[in-house]
């Protein structure tokens, strides 16, 4: 240990009394925060280096305990097994489908990560996004500033929100906050979700297409996994019906997006507000012609505030790890 408190082996004080962070693409809080977050931290910039990545992991191989990563940038076996030394990943996202959790179970690497820092935001946007769908907000923003309203055109009337049947798909923190930001809008919340839950009384479906059968309003807000991969289908859409209105903050490919936008082409559903795409940021050009649409750049889980609190959390965790202390938000790799 230096004086400081951190691991000292692989790191040498006198050139580098900072312990080394490697970033391979800078997540949103780096961007917003890189001079807060550098006064602790010598940071690797792996794009910002002419070598091509494996060269640039290799060159640093031995020197590189943390990475700190974010929800669009896969840390691989590859990655991981070209850092010997590697002891941590921080990732700013609540999302882990983007790590090698299986590697790092097998390499002994821990993982520490946003948590639930970001649920409250994120259930503010997928309720955002919902009432815009259901009453035309960015429609009639279109209408308006394209001068249809002017011109005496006729804008079609939106649906109400209260007394909607709304199926959240996945109760874990997100989902809670969408459901206690729905019940005083007068919705009646039903879910879907591995487990039942105690701590409610929404009825509870374990058969997403069951979920869609009985709802009006399907938020997903689940994790992506193998078990979630493409989880609403053409049945599930189908099922959720020709008045129905899917809402996204969870990630793209939860739902099979070419059958969504079939669906919603073809009138098979209402419509749709969705903040996260399966190829992002590539948005299917047919998405971005209809108006029945809300289009979001995955940003439910930002705002000034909780990207303050992220940085504090993403150096409490480097600093724990670096002197041997327990992390502040680590990801129980063991279940
Ligand atoms: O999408 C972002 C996250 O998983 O935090």
């Amino acid at each position: 240990m230096d004086c400081n408190g951190y691991r000292q082996e692989n790191h040498d004080q006198n050139l580098f009394p900072k312990p080394k962070v490697l970033v391979l693409e800078p997540p949103p809080v780096f961007i917003y925060h890189e001079d807060k977050l550098s006064q602790k931290f010598h940071f690797l910039k792996a794009w910002d280096s002419p070598l091509p990545l494996d060269q640039f992991l290799t060159t640093h191989a031995h020197s590189v305990q943390a990475i700190l990563s974010h929800g669009s940038c896969p840390v691989t076996t590859n990655t991981i097994r070209l850092l010997p030394s590697l002891g941590l990943i921080v990732t700013t996202s609540a999302g882990l489908d983007q790590i090698d959790l299986q590697e790092c179970r097998r390499r002994g690497v821990s993982v520490a990560y946003a948590g639930s820092l970001f649920s409250a935001d994120v259930a503010d946007i997928a309720v955002g996004l919902l009432i815009d769908a259901l009453r035309k907000i960015s429609a009639g923003n279109r209408y308006v500033t394209q001068g249809l309203w002017a011109n005496n055109g006729d804008f079609s009337l939106g649906s109400k929100l209260g007394g909607r049947k709304v199926g959240i798909v996945g109760l874990g923190s997100i989902g809670l906050e969408v459901g206690k930001r729905l019940e005083p809008f007068g919705c009646n919340i039903l879910y879907c979700s591995r487990n039942k839950k105690s701590s409610v009384s929404y009825p509870y479906y374990s058969n997403v297409c069951e979920l869609a059968a009985n709802c009006e309003v399907l938020i997903i807000c689940c994790e992506l996994n193998d078990q979630t991969r493409h989880v609403i289908n053409k049945e599930v859409l189908l099922a959720l019906g020709k008045k129905g209105l899917i809402i996204n903050v969870g990630r793209g490919a939860i739902i099979d997006e070419q059958e969504m936008v079939r669906c919603l082409m073809q009138g098979e559903i209402a419509g749709a507000g969705l903040d996260v795409f399966e190829n992002e940021p590539h948005v299917p050009s047919e998405l971005i012609s209809l108006d029945n649409v809300v289009l979001s750049p995955h940003r439910a889980v930002h705002t000034e505030e909780t990207l303050m609190a992220l940085v504090d959390l993403v150096i409490g965790n480097l600093e724990a790890f670096f002197s041997n202390k327990p992390l502040l938000s680590p990801v129980l790799l063991d279940e």
